[in-house]
């Protein structure tokens, strides 16, 4: 079977792509149009010259036709704004040219059944949706041994008619939804190596938040496999917002003057607040506006409500918690959908198995807590935190940038 593109002249390939909750903005669309625009070519820039353009509520796209479908329905499938988008091909103002674009369309293609779909977006041409649909079925009833059903057929023929040209479509690909990153500003996510923290990272992305991500490792006392993780991790969330910053900070340093001056009970919750101080420093030097977790109510003793007010005491900045409501078994079903699951599962040892009390407390106090910092140095622990936080820019398309510091990271 020829496939249907090789009987087209054009060397470049044709999408639309529809946007979903974007066409509700009112008078803000522009921006996040824009924004939009500007994902997709940041998805497609290293496959070859291409174009994002846009025409009367839809956005048309060129690809070099050298580049195979499915690496193209790969990278647009990551873009977050996108309702669904089809492979199209064009023709103009011109019935005799319509019909050759829906008989290239249709090249190569068997369907026990058809329905045409045609949409006027531009009401200044002669024919009608219905008149339209009727010329199409009959040269389409006339190319190929099918039938039409309206109701149930095997094969859709969208048609829509734009001010410049039509387009022609037959296949819808599902896009992410949600908002173009960077609509939503920028935040800050807490990334360990386990299975929520990617998930809380990609929810928020999807809102049109940056989310670049900080990783507390325990390195020299563990190994670096909880980093490695991270950096992963970091890679695969970068697919879909193509720059994120990653901060490495030394933990196991502050965590064992805490394990020295501080009831073993309380240890977890303090080590989360060193976190999230550490967490607001950096965010600030990121220009973030607030931070995320992925914890889930109850999930563990440091996720009590009780425990969390007192975790989140210490941040100067909103701390978001978008899995709080959520299920281990549905926040595992959504790592497999965004493809963090099989990284997740590796095994490393998180900073906080380091000295991990047999009995956490649970419902910790504000006044208790407090007392027991007091033991601490807080500004030396967060000044040697600091200090020693490695830097670590990830792009999609990658760039040798990011290869270097793996590399480093290595060593
Ligand atoms: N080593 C770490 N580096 C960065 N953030 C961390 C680290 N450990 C925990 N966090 C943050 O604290 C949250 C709660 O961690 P905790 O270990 O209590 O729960 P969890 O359910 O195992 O989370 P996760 O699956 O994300 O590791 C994590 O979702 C993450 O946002």
């Amino acid at each position: 079977m020829v496939p249907a593109d090789r009987t087209t002249q054009d060397p470049r390939r044709h999408i639309v792509v529809h946007y979903g909750e974007l066409g509700l903005k009112g008078r803000n669309r522009p921006v996040f149009l824009h924004a939009l625009m500007r994902n997709l070519e940041r998805a497609l820039s290293s496959l070859g010259e291409g174009s994002v353009e846009q025409q009367s509520g839809r956005l048309l796209l060129t690809a070099p036709e050298s580049v195979p479908w499915g690496e193209l329905e790969e990278r647009l499938q990551q873009v977050f704004g996108v309702a669904n988008f089809s492979r199209c091909w064009t023709a103009p103002h011109d019935l005799e040219a319509v019909k050759q674009a829906v008989s290239r369309a249709l090249h190569g293609r068997s369907f026990a059944s058809f329905r045409i779909t045609a949409r006027r977006a531009f009401k200044e041409l002669p024919w009608g949706s219905q008149e339209i649909s009727r010329i199409l079925g009959t040269h389409v009833l006339e190319s190929h041994a099918t039938k039409v059903d309206l109701k149930n057929p095997e094969l859709v023929v969208h048609v829509e008619v734009i001010p410049r040209q039509t387009l022609i479509y037959v296949e819808k690909t599902a896009g992410a939804g949600g908002l173009p990153v960077g609509t939503g500003g920028t935040l800050l996510g807490l990334l360990s190596g386990g299975l929520d923290s990617p998930v809380a990272a990609y929810r928020m992305m999807k809102r049109g938040c940056q989310v670049h991500v900080v990783h507390f490792h325990s390195y020299p006392f563990l190994d670096r496999a909880s980093q490695r993780k991270a950096q992963t991790l970091a890679r695969l969330l970068t697919q879909h917002q193509y720059h994120t910053k990653l901060c490495m900070v030394p933990f196991g340093e502050v965590q064992q003057r805490i394990v020295s001056a501080v009831p073993a009970p309380y240890r977890v919750v303090l080590y989360r607040r060193y976190m999230l101080r550490i967490a607001d420093a950096l965010a600030q030097q990121l220009g973030a506006q607030a931070l995320v977790t992925g914890e889930s109510l109850g999930q563990v003793a440091s996720q009590t409500l009780s425990n969390l007010s007192v975790i989140e005491a210490v941040s100067t900045l909103p701390v978001l918690r978008p899995l709080i409501g959520m299920d281990k078994a549905e926040i595992m079903e959504q790592a497999e959908a965004i493809g963090t699951y099989a990284t997740s599962i590796l095994p490393d040892q998180d900073c906080c198995t380091l000295f991990v009390p047999r009995r956490p407390a649970t419902r910790t106090t504000l006044p208790d807590i407090e007392a027991a910092e007091q033991a601490l140095d807080t500004p030396a622990l967060l000044q040697l935190a600091l200090e020693g936080t490695q830097w670590i820019t990830c792009d999609f398309p990658e760039t040798p940038a990011y290869a270097s510091s793996e590399a480093a990271l290595e060593a």
